[in-house]
């Protein structure tokens, strides 16, 4: 029909707009998987100017051009007030899971220059899609400079990381984007919770309420000193097959969500500084693991203020309550956030958030996250409750 041509995407092996609807067509693969013969063996090519390479992200000046390249040229919100600023730490975190390919961290250089201007990433992940565990490459940290956009280097991006993840033989993957494409599986919205109201109300985050002051604001997210539930600690390695337990069973309730091992929980919920905090509540009767909470550092860069020039953002990643009511878990995760100088705290409305987002004073963000699933179709677009993936 009429609306936006996705001349790269209507290519794509995603379900398109023009058959959202057709109940007919079955859940599951768009393309049968490949013989890995048939596999284009060698790179696509770049325009002339340019040149693939392979990021090695434990290499210290490696690591330092892909932030650069992320801090000056990655994802903006709508008003270009902010920029994500992923540290260092927080890249190799997210870039080396359990089983990761280091082919799968790719770079364009300027041949004559070897200048880093684009960026691409995969890190293979288990995702159960209903009651099939799906081997899958969740990609991320997609960035062209921005002095060479629009020249349709992205798709090249696209296809070569397409490549490098068929050639182990995996036909599937998951991302998520601001932007829409075809096709959402879900569309998701982001809230946020105001730590330091009187930043984000300096930098321009937030504005005041009407017939709101600065003094009342304050009050309004004021939150106590230390959190309230008994047995309430930081999680430690010790604590991963309990936690593991707590979480495949939480998992189990939701659409798509991922199949964690005790490896991946050590790896992606296990407390690393400054890039993400996991807590969890022991009963103090029965040493039983009944709840756990966790949330992610992401700073983002404030673009022209000439008092701050960074926002201080916690993201809510992975909650199970067994015992402990949501609200009062996510209470605590708040006071921790707070007391550790977060200037705010972000969640998107899926799993159960929702059922706390308002009542913990949340504000709505004024855009929205959309997930996809490549070579995989999904019969209804689901509801964010049905969610149960958070990608970074
Ligand atoms: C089996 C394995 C499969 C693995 C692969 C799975 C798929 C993985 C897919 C990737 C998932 C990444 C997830 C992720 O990283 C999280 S979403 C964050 C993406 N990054 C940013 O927003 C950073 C700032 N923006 C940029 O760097 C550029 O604008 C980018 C590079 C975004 C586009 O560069 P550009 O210079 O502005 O544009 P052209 O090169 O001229 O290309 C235009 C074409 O690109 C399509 N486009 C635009 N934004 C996109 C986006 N976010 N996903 C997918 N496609 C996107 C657009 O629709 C158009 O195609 P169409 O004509 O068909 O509409
Ligand atoms: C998920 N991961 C793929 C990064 C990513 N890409 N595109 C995005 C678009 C929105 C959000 C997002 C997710 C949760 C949230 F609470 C706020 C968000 O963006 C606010 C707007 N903003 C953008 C930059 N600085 C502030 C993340 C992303």
């Amino acid at each position: 029909s009429l609306g936006k041509k996705h001349k790269f995407w209507e290519t794509q092996p995603v379900g398109q707009f023009k058959d959202v609807g057709d109940t007919s067509l079955p859940e599951g693969p768009i393309e049968p998987t490949t013989p890995l013969s048939e596999v284009k063996q060698e790179p696509y090519n770049l325009p002339s100017l340019y040149e693939w390479t392979t990021c090695d992200i434990d290499d210290e000046d490696t690591c330092t051009e892909i932030y650069n390249l992320l801090t000056n040229n990655y994802v903006e919100d709508d008003e270009n007030m902010f920029r994500f600023n992923y540290s260092k730490e927080f890249l190799r975190w997210a870039l080396r899971p359990p089983g990761y390919f280091k082919s799968w961290h790719i770079g364009v250089r300027v041949k004559v220059s070897k200048k880093l201007v684009a960026f691409i990433t995969g890190v293979p992940a288990k995702i159960r899609v209903r009651d099939e565990v799906v081997n899958m490459a969740e990609i991320n940290f997609l960035c062209v400079h921005k002095k060479l956009r629009s020249k349709r280097l992205a798709p090249v991006m696209i296809k070569e990381i397409t490549r490098r993840v068929h050639l182990e033989n995996i036909w599937q993957a998951a991302y998520t984007a601001g932007v829409v494409l075809p096709t959402p599986i879900s569309t998701c919205q982001y809230w946020h919770r105001s730590l330091n109201p009187k930043k984000l109300i300096d930098v321009g985050f937030s504005r005041l309420g009407a017939r709101m002051t600065i003094s009342r604001t304050i009050k309004l997210y004021k939150l106590p000193e230390s959190t309230v539930t008994p047995g309430f600690r930081k999680m430690e390695l010790r604590d991963v097959p309990a936690v593991t337990r707590l979480i495949r069973n939480y998992l189990s309730q939701f659409v798509v969500a991922p199949d964690f091992d005790e490896n991946d929980v050590e790896h992606w919920l296990l407390p690393t500084e400054n890039v993400v905090d996991s807590y969890l509540v022991e009963s103090p009767e029965t040493h039983e693991v009944t709840d756990f909470c966790s949330f992610y550092t992401l700073p983002s860069s404030i673009l022209g203020n000439q008092n701050y020039s960074t926002l201080k953002a916690a993201y809510s990643y992975y909650n199970v309550s067994t015992q402990t009511p949501l609200l009062q878990l996510m209470n605590d995760a708040l006071i921790v956030a707070k007391r550790k100088d977060y200037d705010v705290f972000n969640a998107l409305d899926i799993m159960q958030n929702a059922s706390f987002l308002k009542e913990l004073k949340f504000g709505p963000g004024d855009g929205q996250l959309h997930y996809y699933l490549y070579n995989y179709r999904i019969r209804h677009t689901l509801k964010p409750s049905e969610l149960g993936l958070v990608l970074l």
